[in-house]
């Protein structure tokens, strides 16, 4: 992989003026299979930016300059999916399933259509093996609430999440960071490792202890977005020392390049230009106590690095490599190259998806509430009697409530849906792991089978102790009318959800909307003003609440909401079209949320 020249900039816009910020300034280097390339700097200095770059997930911007290609070759899509691995700074990962199975779902989406199920299963379980995570294999990952795998192994599977599909390059985000310098040293053993084998890593790293930084065989070293120095690792002290800055203490060499970088010259011996420039000229503003400021120390290295390096990594980069035409055809392709078929992604992300909520499918505090609430409504219309007009009267009120708890419950539960899987989704699909609608459709499906037994739980017990309509054909009518609400408020409660991404500001906007869902709902006022009578249209309460009084009471109580309850056909079209529309909507927020990559 090479890279030249390459900037970026970030335009950020204030009160009153828009301002560009350079963020890297023409950064050139390159990396070979069979290297580990670190990208070292002081916090802020363009490292994740550059690796961003590097990694294609910063490809469609229009504020990048320069270029960087992969055996000679501009990055493509099915590159991005079939020979970069990335690693964020982040473990994004499921926290309720198993190291072992967050692996073998990897492998079965990434793995190319040739394999057979079994090819892929068996990869995960060598990866397992190379990465030393067999005796945590059947434990959970883990996360803020749920304890789990420790940091250096949930670290370790976010590698073998990316080193299943076996990629060419590997690009990391601090793998290092928050780990003790024995894990730290094991994972950059493992990437030397994965160099060895043929590919090519390029990894950010904070602070390498010095152990660490032998290890590395190319480095780049960045400072406020400039090239300070890019070469051989093993090089870098005598390339300091050539431009005249030698520590003055035996030190790390890790922590005396991020204290240049800084422009930090304590116990670091600077060279006579440097102190010329603070005695000839440059006056008291440029000076601290005799010493050079971190700006003009900072000048310097990008000045030395300038003249004495750039140009001639340039040239370097300049020489034609001869290519494998092979690997060049591969790599050009410009087909995204999806590892399953739709149809395959769908079924592997529905069982994800249910190993994921298995532990949600049986919470006792969900049965409990529904089951409770069903006792105490049971309770309060203990075998109520509808032969008086009050009576009726009393039993619509619990009709009414019905078709509000099930409108209510499903939203509140739907908002949390996508806001919670972002991270997880912007990271999978950064990778195209599998097609937006295949997670779409298995996500929206997978919560299904629990929303649709607690219903059965809570008529079961109500049905019968409040005394409603007996008979097969009531009962069944009035469960499956509870299903088509639940489902169409789930669509609502998932178009807000993705459409605004944000929990706090769903559930405000989800509360809202479902208060006045309610109030339109046809109990608390009959007519309304014709001009917002298409929010009576928008509520599931409302065509519940209809289709309710109709199965039970058939001719007897014909008009709601100042309308007549006819064939109750209307209303069942009314809830299927909300249980599709709703969905679309917010199929097409997904669609338009910005995902990382820009994918
Ligand atoms: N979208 C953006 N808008 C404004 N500033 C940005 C944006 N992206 C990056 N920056 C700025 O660019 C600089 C480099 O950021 P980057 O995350 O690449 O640094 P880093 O070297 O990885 O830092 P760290 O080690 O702290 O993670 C920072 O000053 C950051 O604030």
């Amino acid at each position: 992989m090479q890279f030249s020249d390459v900037t970026y900039k970030v335009v950020m816009k204030g009160m009153t003026s828009t301002q560009e910020k350079d963020i890297l300034n023409g950064i050139t280097g390159c990396v070979n299979p069979g290297e580990v390339l670190a990208l070292m700097g002081p916090s802020g200095s363009g490292k994740t930016t550059l690796l961003n770059l590097l990694g294609g997930r910063l490809n469609q911007s229009n504020n990048r300059g320069g270029s960087v290609t992969y055996n000679d070759q501009p990055y493509s899509k099915s590159l991005k999916s079939s020979r970069i691995g990335f690693v964020t700074q982040d473990d994004v990962l499921f926290p309720h399933l198993t190291v072992r199975e967050t692996l073998t779902y990897a492998a079965l989406l990434r793995l190319p259509r040739s394999l057979t199920r079994e090819e892929k299963t068996k990869r995960a379980i060598d990866v397992i093996q190379e990465l030393g995570l067999e005796r945590c294999q059947d434990t959970i990952i883990g996360g803020s609430f749920v304890r789990g795998v420790s940091g250096g192994e949930r670290k370790r599977v976010s590698i073998g999440n990316e080193i299943i599909i076996n990629p060419s390059l590997l690009f990391l985000d601090e793998p290092t960071s928050g780990l003790d310098s024995t894990t730290a040293l094991r994972i950059v053993q493992m990437l030397q490792e994965i160099a060895e084998a043929g590919k090519t890593v390029v990894t950010t790293i904070h602070q390498p202890s010095s152990r660490l930084f032998h290890k590395f065989d190319k480095l780049v070293l960045l400072g406020k977005g400039s090239l300070l120095y890019f070469g051989k690792a093993s090089e870098v002290m005598a390339y300091f020392s050539s431009i005249g800055c030698n520590p003055l203490l035996a030190m790390n060499p890790a922590e005396f390049l991020l204290d240049l970088a800084n422009g930090n010259i304590n116990d670091v011996s600077v060279p006579s230009e440097l102190e010329d420039k603070v005695h000839v000229g440059s006056g008291e503003a440029d000076t601290r106590n005799g010493k050079p400021t971190p700006a003009i120390v900072y000048e310097y290295l990008v000045e030395a690095y300038e003249t004495r390096v750039a140009k001639r990594e340039k040239k370097k980069l300049l020489a034609p490599i001869p290519l494998d035409e092979e690997v060049k055809l591969k790599v050009s392709s410009p087909k995204r190259l999806w590892g399953a078929t739709w149809w395959e992604q769908y079924n592997i992300l529905f069982c994800r998806g249910i190993k994921e909520r298995r532990h949600d499918y049986f919470s006792w505090l969900r049965i409990t509430q529904v089951v409770s609430t069903a006792a105490i409504l049971g309770l309060l219309w203990w075998q109520s009697d509808t032969s008086s007009p009050k009576g009726l009267q009393d039993q619509a009120g619990l009709l009414f409530f019905i078709a509000v708890f099930w409108g209510f419950f499903p939203v509140f539960t739907a908002i949390f849906t996508f806001p919670q899987e972002r991270a997880v989704l912007s990271k999978e699909r950064s990778a195209d792991m599998y097609r937006l609608s295949a997670y779409f459709m298995a996500r929206t499906t997978s919560d299904l089978p629990l929303d649709l037994i607690l219903p059965v739980l809570f008529l079961l017990v109500v049905y019968f102790m409040a005394g409603l309509k007996m008979g097969a054909a009531p009962f069944f009518l009035t469960m499956i009318t509870v299903f088509l609400c639940i489902v169409a408020a789930q669509g609502l409660g998932l178009a807000i959800g993705a459409s605004l991404m944000d929990l706090k500001k769903a559930t405000t906007l989800a509360s809202v909307t479902v208060m006045t869902f309610m109030l339109a709902g046809g109990f608390f006022v009959n007519r309304i003003p014709v001009f917002i009578s298409w929010i009576r249209y928008m509520s599931f309460n409302y065509h519940t609440y209809k289709l309710l009084l109709k199965v039970q009471y058939e001719h007897r109580m014909p008009v709601v909401g100042g309308t007549r309850i006819d064939s109750g056909l209307e209303e069942v079209c009314a809830l299927v079209a909300m249980v599709f529309g709703y969905r679309i909507l917010a199929y097409i927020s997904l669609r338009m949320m910005k995902l990382q990559s820009g994918a």
